[in-house]
């Protein structure tokens, strides 16, 4: 179990307070929340980019921070909001480069390795992109690389900040898609920050909403999808709208405005 205890970090004008969740191995954990709230320095502080000197992050019971760098590389991997890539790597070296903690301190990666980043590549539908330079890529490729990276590392917790901002609207279901079944079928744990509610609700089993730092409410999408928890969140009047067993979010000015457009 992954749990997260009363998480706290301090900028200079912005403080991240008292955060507390937990996931099991097997689920998919989304925060969201309005531009600023603080998921992104949430996730930062759980993979141990920002460090608060208390523990926090416990994987097992496990205080996760005071593992060796390379151990805690073996159980977590991020994809990063924004990469600027700075060395022209080939996608593939890059991506090769995730199974680093699986590597002894002077050894390089084999063809084995070069045969699973190959895989995982073929899996986000971008083996055509292994010989190119990574500097050169566009945003939406970049960010699938990254991913990709990431799942080559096989971590057992997966943190994601806006996997899919950069994605074409089939590659954010294809990624959405591919990580659901991950985490099902490998029993990986994954954290990720998204933007669109009912994306957040189809492929997540919990939800943390974040406001102003603080934990606005957390739980199982059942329990904590609601209009009112939404309106709260993003300060704006809420509808959900049942779609055959779906609830679908959709700001209430939307259905005003285009109610005969749409037959509403
Ligand atoms: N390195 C930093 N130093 C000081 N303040 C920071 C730093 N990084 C972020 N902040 C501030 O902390 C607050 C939360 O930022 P954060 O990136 O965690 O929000 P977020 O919820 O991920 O936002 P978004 O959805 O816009 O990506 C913001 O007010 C931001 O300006």
């Amino acid at each position: 179990m992954i749990e997260i205890k009363n998480l706290s970090y301090k900028y200079k004008d912005f403080e991240v307070k008292n955060i507390s969740f937990n996931l099991n191995y097997g689920e998919t954990l989304t925060l969201l929340g309005p531009n600023g709230a603080g998921k992104s320095t949430i996730l930062k502080v759980i993979y141990g980019l920002l460090k608060p000197n208390y523990a926090c992050v416990f994987i097992d019971g496990m205080d996760f921070h005071k593992l060796p760098v390379k151990e805690r590389a073996k159980i977590m991997s991020l994809v990063p909001q924004s990469h600027s890539p700075v060395f022209p790597y080939k996608v593939i070296d890059f991506v090769v480069m995730g199974v680093s903690s699986q590597l002894s301190l002077f050894e390089s990666p084999k063809k084995e390795h070069y045969k699973k980043a190959l895989n995982v590549l073929k899996m986000l539908g971008i083996e055509h992109l292994k010989d190119k330079t990574y500097t050169e890529l566009s945003g939406g490729q970049l960010q699938l690389v990254l991913i990709a990276r990431a799942l080559v590392q096989e971590p057992k917790v997966l943190l994601l900040d806006e996997p899919i901002s950069h994605l074409d609207f089939k590659n954010q279901v294809l990624i959405l898609d591919i990580l659901q079944e991950l985490a099902k079928n490998k029993k990986l744990a994954i954290i990720m920050t998204l933007h669109d509610p009912n994306f957040a609700a189809l492929y997540s089993d919990k939800i943390a909403f974040v406001k102003d730092g603080s934990l606005l409410d957390f739980g199982e999408v059942s329990e904590v999808f609601k209009d009112e928890v939404l309106e709260k969140v993003y300060d704006l009047p809420i509808s959900l709208i049942n779609i055959r067993d779906l609830k679908i979010v959709l700001p209430k000015k939307f259905i005003m405005k285009n109610h005969d457009k749409f037959n509403l």
